[in-house]
């Protein structure tokens, strides 16, 4: 894409997700790192990025005028004080990632002219592993969309989804690293509980993740149950875990979870 400014994408916020997506961008050869402006509130987000040879902007007000397209990676409480900020500085594209902010409270600040391109990513994309779901203004120019979703689509999956669905979807991926990482937590503590070596157990339970990943992954179309099945030999093993995992209602649990977690993001919503 072409530009007049002297960056491409400049992140205001570069915490966890912001500089998750600027070492992905990088690493997957995408963006160069000069063509890369980081603002943020903490000194130490400013020396990563600093050491990232990333552009070190000197506020907001300096990556609106500076970066093609800007990236608010904010907290949700702190996203507004930033839109009022850059009221002046009228940016041409604003890419959120911010949970629960809408493209129309964008546009009613920064004015209805601003292309809006709204995302919700998850940390794995900085090993180009990710999942992200966008969707845009209606006046985001074909140019700018693509070019952000070919971002995100290079860091791992992207897939456009109606705006109405921006809340649920965090508890489809935008979460759910988490939840997946206190699954692998809980297993682990208890191989431990039963004697068997830490490292030897993660090593082992770290592949298991992604082995099972990258079979449901290349064999898209067959169904889950299918894939437990498999595993499940008659009168072994599994089945006696999974029977205790449908006894004991694992999946009203995790629905539960999933509505606190939309729940959430709607509280956040404006
Ligand atoms: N973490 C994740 O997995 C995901 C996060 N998101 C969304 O991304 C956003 C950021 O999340 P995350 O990266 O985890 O949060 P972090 O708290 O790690 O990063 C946000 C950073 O922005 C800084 N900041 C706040 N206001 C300003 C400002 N005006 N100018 C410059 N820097 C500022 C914060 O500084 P300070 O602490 O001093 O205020 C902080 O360093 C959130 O809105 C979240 O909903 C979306 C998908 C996944
Ligand atoms: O926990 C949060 O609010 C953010 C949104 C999705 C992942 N992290």
């Amino acid at each position: 894409m072409r530009t007049t400014k002297k960056y491409m994408l400049g992140f205001i916020g570069c915490g966890h997700m912001g500089m998750a997506i600027a070492r992905g961008a990088v690493a997957k050869e995408y963006l160069e790192r000069y063509q890369l402006v980081v603002y943020d509130h903490h000194d130490t987000n400013m020396k990563t990025a600093k050491g990232e040879r990333f552009g070190l902007a000197k506020d907001e007000a300096d990556v609106a005028e500076n970066a093609h397209i800007v990236l608010l990676a904010v907290n949700p409480t702190q996203a507004d004080a930033v839109l009022e900020k850059l009221k002046e500085h009228q940016p041409e594209c604003l890419l959120s990632i911010v949970t629960g902010l809408s493209i129309a409270h964008i546009q009613s600040i920064l004015g209805k002219d601003t292309q809006v391109i709204r995302a919700m990513p998850n940390t794995p994309l900085q090993i180009g592993e990710g999942s992200t779901a966008l969707c845009k203004s209606e006046n985001c120019k074909a140019d700018e969309y693509d070019f952000i979703f070919q971002m995100f689509a290079g860091m791992g999956v992207a897939r456009t989804i109606p705006e109405d669905q921006m809340n649920a979807i965090v508890a489809v991926h935008g979460s759910v690293p988490a939840y997946v990482y206190y699954f692998i937590e809980c297993i682990l503590k208890d191989a431990v509980s039963r004697g068997i070596d830490e490292e030897a157990a993660r090593a082992l339970l770290v592949q298991t993740v992604i082995g099972s990943g990258n079979l449901l992954k290349q064999n898209a179309g067959k169904p889950i149950e299918e894939f437990i099945n498999e595993v499940a030999s008659k009168g072994g093993t599994t089945i006696e875990a999974i029977n205790t995992f449908k006894e004991l209602n694992l999946a009203s649990i995790i629905h539960e979870a999933d509505e606190k977690c939309v729940k959430r993001a709607e509280e956040l919503s404006h």
